[in-house]
């Protein structure tokens, strides 16, 4: 699992870890453990063009005592200082390894560009050690100037520990910031690494441990072994009633393929059995794909909501809601969801579009908040909430979050939500928490997304049909 925490529980963390250790210690694991991914990144130092930015507080420190252990291996290190007081120590120790640095106003001999903007046109890689959690959001002028010619440049970003101008605790990006090809961070991720708009702008992330001792982590990453921890698989006494049996309130004559594909999802899971309530029409479209579907009775949990389209009822989705079998309620069933009510065994699917109408908002600020509005709404409903997106965010009533971040962007595809909706509500049925059912049913779902792309297109058939093999991937 990957644990992300807030900036006040790294803080924390370290005073009293620092407190414990010789002065210095801390920034010395962090620099050698940035050198090293950086010198990894490159393939070797000798000779290597690195440009660091150095901005005025601890991040640009360990950026300059990476720079020295860089230089002392051969690179040529140019340490940019966008601050008249950077790190004494750290910019001490560069220089006495052969590092130069230039102030980021010095002119460049040649034409009318400034030293910092050769250096960095020139570099094989640029180090962002602007700012890290102690940073407000956005790149002031001289900082964003250099970034774009590195962009520009094509010259690829290493970002110690964030990337700056992203807000650390909510992956949010209002302003202009640094977009890393790799993130180092120390100690523990921060959410800013899990939560997008923010996590793209880090790239992948190298975790160089420090030895924090953290408190319990607002944000989790559930990864394979996690998941597998998770899943419902049936032992010898298990038979189709005990391994669950799933109801599907799904598809209409307007969308008669939203119930076909939810089964098909559904199918996939953990369940050992699949009841299809609807219009005959609909439902003999389902028993021609799925034979094994049946008609309606006894279900431990429903998926209610795909392609509902005008069969939408609403009194009897709240009496669904009202009832002790968990639900999973996603596209049209969401406009039955109401603010009243004990909904802790619902689980919401929405996209950022459905979760802006739920909540009033426009759709752009819920894709820019995504943690804060999943938030909301699990608060406001009373409801696990699965906020679907490049990084899916998971938001439990109580506080919990969770992110997935193993989908593949061929996933934004027409049914691709039915297959997912029908396949959690299989793992609700299967005696999972709704918090758990939408962890192990967004992962396996991009798993699956992933086994069928291969790197190109896919429907929303392929990606339920990959479900078994995905499936049987992280179970052996
Ligand atoms: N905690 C740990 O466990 C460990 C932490 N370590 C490292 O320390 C880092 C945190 O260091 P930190 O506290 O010195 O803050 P940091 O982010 O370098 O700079 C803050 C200063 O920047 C400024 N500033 C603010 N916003 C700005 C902006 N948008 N653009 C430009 N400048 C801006 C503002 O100062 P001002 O210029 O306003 O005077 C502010 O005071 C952490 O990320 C990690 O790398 C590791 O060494 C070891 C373990
Ligand atoms: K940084």
């Amino acid at each position: 699992m990957r644990h992300a925490h807030t900036v006040e529980q790294v803080r924390a963390a370290e005073a009293a870890l620092m407190a414990r250790l010789p002065e210095g210690t801390l920034m010395q694991r962090a620099a050698t453990g940035l050198a090293v991914a950086i010198s990894n990144f490159l393939g070797g130092t000798y000779g290597a063009r690195v440009v660091l930015l150095i901005g005025s507080g601890d991040n640009g420190g360990d950026a300059l005592y990476a720079g020295a252990y860089l230089a002392r291996r051969g690179a040529q290190v140019t340490a940019v200082l966008l601050s008249d007081k950077p790190h004494a120590a750290g910019l001490a120790a560069l220089e006495t390894a052969g590092g130069q640095a230039i102030p980021v106003t010095a002119s460049s001999a040649s034409n009318g560009t400034t030293a910092a903007q050769s250096a960095v046109a020139g570099a094989d890689v640029v180090v962002d050690g602007i700012v890290g959690i102690g940073g407000r959001p956005g790149l002031r002028p001289e900082a964003l100037a250099v970034v774009q010619v590195a962009e520009r440049y094509g010259v690829p970003i290493v970002a110690v520990d964030t990337p700056s101008g992203v807000d650390v605790d909510t992956g949010e990006t209002p302003e202009p910031h640094v977009n890393a090809a790799l993130t180092v961070t120390f100690g523990t991720h921060k959410i800013c690494h899990l939560v997008d708009p923010a996590a793209t702008a880090c790239g992948p992330v190298h975790l160089v441990d420090i030895g924090l001792d953290l408190p319990p982590a607002q944000v989790q990453a559930l990864q394979a072994a996690d998941i597998k921890a998770l899943y419902p698989v049936p032992h010898g006494e298990s038979d189709k009633y005990s391994r669950g049996v799933l109801g599907l309130m799904v598809g209409s004559a307007q969308y008669p393929g939203a119930a076909v594909i939810a089964t098909a999802g559904a199918l996939a899971g953990p369940v050992g059995m699949v009841r299809y309530v609807g219009p005959d029409a609909v439902a003999s479209a389902v028993r021609e794909a799925h034979p094994e579907v049946v008609g309606d009775g006894r279900v431990q949990a429903w998926t209610i909501g795909s392609g509902l389209g005008d069969e939408l009822d609403v009194p009897r989705i709240r009496e669904l809601l009202d009832a002790e079998e968990p639900v999973v309620l996603d596209a049209d069933g969401l406009k039955a969801l109401d603010d009243s009510g004990d909904h802790v065994d619902v689980l919401i699917t929405p996209h950022a579009g459905e979760l802006s109408r739920l909540l009033g908002v426009d759709r752009a600020t819920v894709e820019a908040e995504r943690l804060k509005y999943a938030r909301l709404a699990a608060e406001t409903f009373d409801v696990t909430v699965l906020l679907k997106g490049s990084t899916t965010v998971i938001a439990g009533p109580d506080g919990e979050v969770r992110v997935n971040t193993n989908a593949t962007p061929w996933l934004a595809t027409a049914g691709a939500g039915d297959v997912l909706a029908g396949l959690c509500g299989a793992l609700l049925a299967g005696g999972l928490t709704a918090l758990d059912a939408a962890s192990v049913g967004a992962y396996l779902h991009a798993a699956a997304a992933n086994l069928a792309s291969g790197g190109g297109p896919i429907t929303a058939i392929a990606v339920a049909q990959a479900l078994p093999e995905a499936t049987r991937r992280l179970l052996s």
